[in-house]
């Protein structure tokens, strides 16, 4: 049954190809997904001058083709829950293991680290290590295999010129002037890597009393290749917890007793994240989600899509204010851990975005610079 139901995958994705391609006007959805009217919605809603693959916005082209991809899978029989990207996000997080395997290491040598100097300065590490996770994505690198397979902390001295806009201070002070009794939010990117990071400064927040409740937003179908899915979440924990080596196993049942004691929690169902809205919508388009990262104290959006939709996917000035570029959105304090991959940033000090395209014309799009940028509520 699957092998027919393949044969019609390839057909259809042979056609939506086409249709991109020959810049065919977006079509509407069908199929029984419940944000399907949603989508619609906004499809109708968009002018005839902005309503094909290269004519659109490209932040609404590029969410049209994976969410037209789900649908295609979804109208199967037999392949509606196959995630056609898992193989490739387990690929990556086994290539990994070795990066895993020193990160646990170095912070198990850490834990009598009691100070607030001390924490801060493990805290900065952690930032750090995390931005950089967000280097290792699979769309960027059309879905071939990128692991982080070398030493992550030798490479972090080597990436200080690299931060183009660095607020770990105002993160930090956001985070450690409170009791503690916070929830801490990330709206995660990718699986692999970068989640590995997610878990550990979530665990660093939880293990020395920081925040009281880390929670993971995550996507509802596959997305942009790596993102991570519930059941990417899922199985990450449980191959952490039956790793061959012990760190790992111990720190796979930390993180899973986390999610029993609800220290950690799982946020899986929402659509959200994979509709085409940018940030300054998601009040009045879902103002359930808004009302739910207000509860948080502070959300970590990770990744380059996440700046792009805070940013409304606008080619800003380079120096303008990371808060005004957010327009509005402020549900609560909030920062952005991106690496460059996409032609848009702001924050940035006068003629540095000169200075960079004057070395690479191309820098924007290589992942290869970062940014930690904060907004206060
Ligand atoms: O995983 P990330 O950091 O969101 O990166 C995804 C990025 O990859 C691209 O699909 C290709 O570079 C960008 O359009 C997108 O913003
Ligand atoms: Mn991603």
């Amino acid at each position: 049954e699957s092998t027919e139901d393949l044969k019609d995958v390839i057909g259809n994705i042979s056609k939506l190809k086409y249709e991109l391609q020959t810049d065919k006007k977006f079509k509407l959805l069908d199929g029984n997904d419940s944000d399907q009217e949603e989508w619609n919605s906004f499809l109708q809603s968009l002018p005839d001058t902005h309503n094909s693959y290269f004519s659109a916005v490209w932040l609404h082209a590029e969410c049209y083709m994976y969410r037209r991809v789900r649908a295609i899978f979804e109208e199967t029989a037999t392949l509606r829950d196959f995630d056609y990207f898992r193989k490739q996000k387990k690929d990556a997080f086994m290539g990994s293991l070795e990066a895993f395997i020193r990160l646990t290491e170095k912070f198990n040598e850490t834990r009598e680290a009691k100070s607030r100097m001390e924490l801060q300065g493990l805290f900065r590490q952690l930032v750090r290590l995390n931005l950089w996770g967000n280097r290792i994505d699979l769309s960027i690198s059309g879905g071939k295999i990128v692991s982080q397979d070398d030493d992550p902390f030798a490479a972090l001295a080597n990436l200080e010129g690299y931060i183009l806009a660095d607020d770990t201070n105002a993160m930090w002070e956001c985070i450690s002037m409170t009791d503690g009794n916070i929830i801490v939010d990330f709206v995660c990117d990718n699986a692999g890597y970068e989640l590995f990071t997610d878990l550990c400064l979530g665990d660093f927040l939880i293990s020395r009393n920081l925040a009281a409740k880390i929670r993971f937003h995550v996507k509802t179908i596959p997305w942009f290749v790596s993102d991570v899915t519930p059941e990417d979440f899922r199985w990450t924990l449980d191959a952490l917890k039956l790793a061959v080596k012990g760190t790992l196993r111990d720190l796979g049942s930390r993180l899973s007793n986390y999610m029993e004691t609800g220290h950690f929690e799982l946020i899986e169902d929402e659509h959200f994240w994979t509709s085409p809205y940018d940030y300054s919508q998601m009040e009045s388009v879902k103002p359930s989600v808004y009302q739910s990262l207000q509860q948080a104290h502070l959300v970590i959006f990770k990744g380059d899509l996440n700046y792009r939709k805070l940013l409304g996917d606008i080619k800003w000035d380079t120096t303008e204010t990371f808060e005004n570029a957010l327009r509005g959105f402020r549900p609560t304090n909030l920062c952005s851990l991106r690496t460059v991959k996409a032609d848009l940033v702001v924050g940035l000090e006068r003629g540095r975005a000169e200075g960079l395209t004057a070395k690479d014309p191309k820098w924007m799009e290589t992942g290869d610079y970062g940014v930690i940028q904060f907004a206060p509520k």
